[in-house]
């Protein structure tokens, strides 16, 4: 049983002991066993950490976005030296194949640190010119500027199923608009953030600017409600974007809300179906199904529909279902019991509500699944699109598939739902893919692909999936504001004379 030293708050630069003196559990879900003890953050804790961010603000802010962008591409830089223990410690927290946390969850985050690393010294204002002038030194004349302002302290506060990627996709472009912050990770999953902060520490950052309370709803409210903090960017569910933007709106904070959703993925019948499966494959299954954009709403054209679920199947057979440190499996642990049994409710709601299982659907406890929260690959037909498991979010590995006769149709039921995280879609028609992608109520749309998050490509919701962007240059839309500076040249108009 591998059991980590305890997790610390990360205030002012270093690892401190909460000042509550409270401490909670986190366990390693592949085995169920603890993992480490963390430091829980009260109402004190979280002052002191925004009290950190701020002293270090006026500092940070006055820095060139050259010397910022240094820092964080020396943060990069030793994320990707440590990738592989890093990856290691995200494997023991959420269950994910290590194969997985190896390939992506790290370097996502490095990626990420190095785009706002180089973008930061580009982020400018606009000159506006405002006329007159040319007419000696009585003429005049105006122009504006604007200047792009970083915000103050930033809360960041964190879903589970991508930690590290998680805290970095929110710090990299907070810290490159000059703007500190204090990071609020899942209580599930509280252990890489202090790798970021260490990172961040030996790349030069100065004290208090990225900080780290632990804890869970009430640690993250504190965060939200302080009137120190200038925004809050959550990634999380809806039920909780919804209360963290409702509290946020007492002190007028901006927000970024990066929540869930309930994603279709179109597949019509001239689409090249291995690559369809391969998509839906990832987009269902890849880290378990706990991901917010997966396309857990397959709908197929009725015509190939038969061809799509007869190249799938067999696919589904070879995966590797196991300890997540195997680099052989490809499917892991559910973060928790009560996440397990509720993707297990969702299964037998489909059952009673007449989908057809076509597999899995049972907890997996064989050899190295014995104590963790292993659901196997589960795919159901479903007859119409009003069952629970086509219109809720399950966060597991769940598909349902559904058939469709035209393109107006499966739009139409594509955008039937409240979420608009993301979609897909395969053809090989050109025009139709595009007219499609238009029409789809989404934040982003995926043509022959899915789930792919490149740093340069903004990413965030519509609908109640959101609002706001993460990534791309759109994200220093979100961690400045713009203020307009007037230059008159000539004489004050005015009817006081
Ligand atoms: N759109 C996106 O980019 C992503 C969205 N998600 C969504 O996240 C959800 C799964 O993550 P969970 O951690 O279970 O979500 P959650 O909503 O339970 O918690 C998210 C975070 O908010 C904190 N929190 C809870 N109540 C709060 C409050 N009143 N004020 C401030 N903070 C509060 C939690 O402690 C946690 O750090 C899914 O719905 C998923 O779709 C997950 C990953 C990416």
């Amino acid at each position: 049983m591998t059991t980590l030293d305890p997790i610390p708050l990360w205030i002012d630069g270093r690892p401190v002991d909460a000042r509550s003196g409270r401490t909670f559990a986190t366990e390693n879900p592949a085995t169920g066993k603890p993992l480490a003890a963390v430091q829980e953050a009260g109402p004190e804790d979280v002052d002191a950490a925004v009290a950190a961010a701020r002293a270090a603000f006026p500092a940070w802010s006055r820095m060139t976005g050259t010397e910022r962008g240094r820092i964080l591409h020396r943060a990069a830089q030793i994320l990707r030296e440590r990738n592989d223990s890093i990856a290691h410690l995200e494997v023991l927290d959420t269950g994910k194949p290590v194969s997985e946390a190896m390939a992506v969850d790290v370097a996502s985050g490095a990626d990420c640190l190095e785009f706002f690393a180089g973008l930061a010294p580009a982020i400018a204002g606009e000159h506006i010119d405002l006329g007159g002038g040319g007419g000696g030194s009585a003429g005049g004349g105006a122009f504006a500027y604007t200047r792009r302002e970083p915000l103050g302290v930033c809360a960041g506060i964190g879903a589970w199923n991508y930690p590290i990627q998680i805290a970095c996709w929110k710090a990299a472009p907070a810290l490159a608009c000059g703007n500190t912050m204090v990071f609020k990770p899942s209580e599930m999953t509280p252990v890489t953030a202090l790798e970021l902060a260490k990172a961040l520490a030996e790349a030069g950052a100065p004290a208090g600017v990225f900080n780290i309370v632990q804890g869970a709803a009430e640690t993250g409210a504190a965060l939200v409600g302080h009137p120190d903090v200038a925004k809050v960017s959550l990634t999380g569910s809806v039920p909780t974007g919804k209360r963290a933007m409702a509290a946020a709106a007492a002190t007028l904070k901006h927000v970024t809300m990066e929540l869930g959703g309930k994603s279709p993925l179109l597949v019509f019948e001239d689409a090249d179906i291995e690559n369809a499966v391969s998509a839906a494959l990832n987009a269902n299954f890849y880290t378990q199904g706990e991901i917010c954009s997966n396309g857990t709403r397959v709908f197929l054209h009725r015509r190939i529909r038969d061809a799509f679920v007869d190249a799938m199947m067999p696919r589904i057979g070879r995966m590797r279902i196991g300890d997540p440190m195997d680099p052989a499996t490809t499917i892991g642990s559910l973060i928790s019991k009560p996440h397990m049994e509720k993707v297990l409710g969702y299964v037998e709601s489909g059952i009673r509500e007449g989908a057809t299982l076509l597999c899995g659907g049972a907890r997996v406890t064989d050899g190295a699944c014995a104590d963790g929260w292993f659901v196997a690959p589960t795919v159901f037909e479903a007859p119409d699109d009003t069952l629970a498991i086509a219109r809720e979010e399950i966060f597991g590995p769940v598909m349902t598939l559904m058939v469709f006769d035209d393109e107006d149709e499966a739009v139409a039921r594509a955008n039937a739902t409240p979420f608009g995280l993301a979609a897909g879609l395969f053809t090989r028609d050109l025009a139709r893919a595009h007219r499609v992608a238009a029409r789809l109520e989404a934040g982003t749309v995926w043509i022959n692909d899915y789930n792919l998050t490149p740093i340069e490509m903004p990413f965030g919701g519509v609908k109640h999936s959101g609002l706001g962007r993460e990534n791309g240059l759109a994200a220093i839309e979100h961690y400045t504001q713009r203020k307009s500076v007037f230059v008159q040249l000539g004489d004050v108009a005015t009817p006081f004379t």
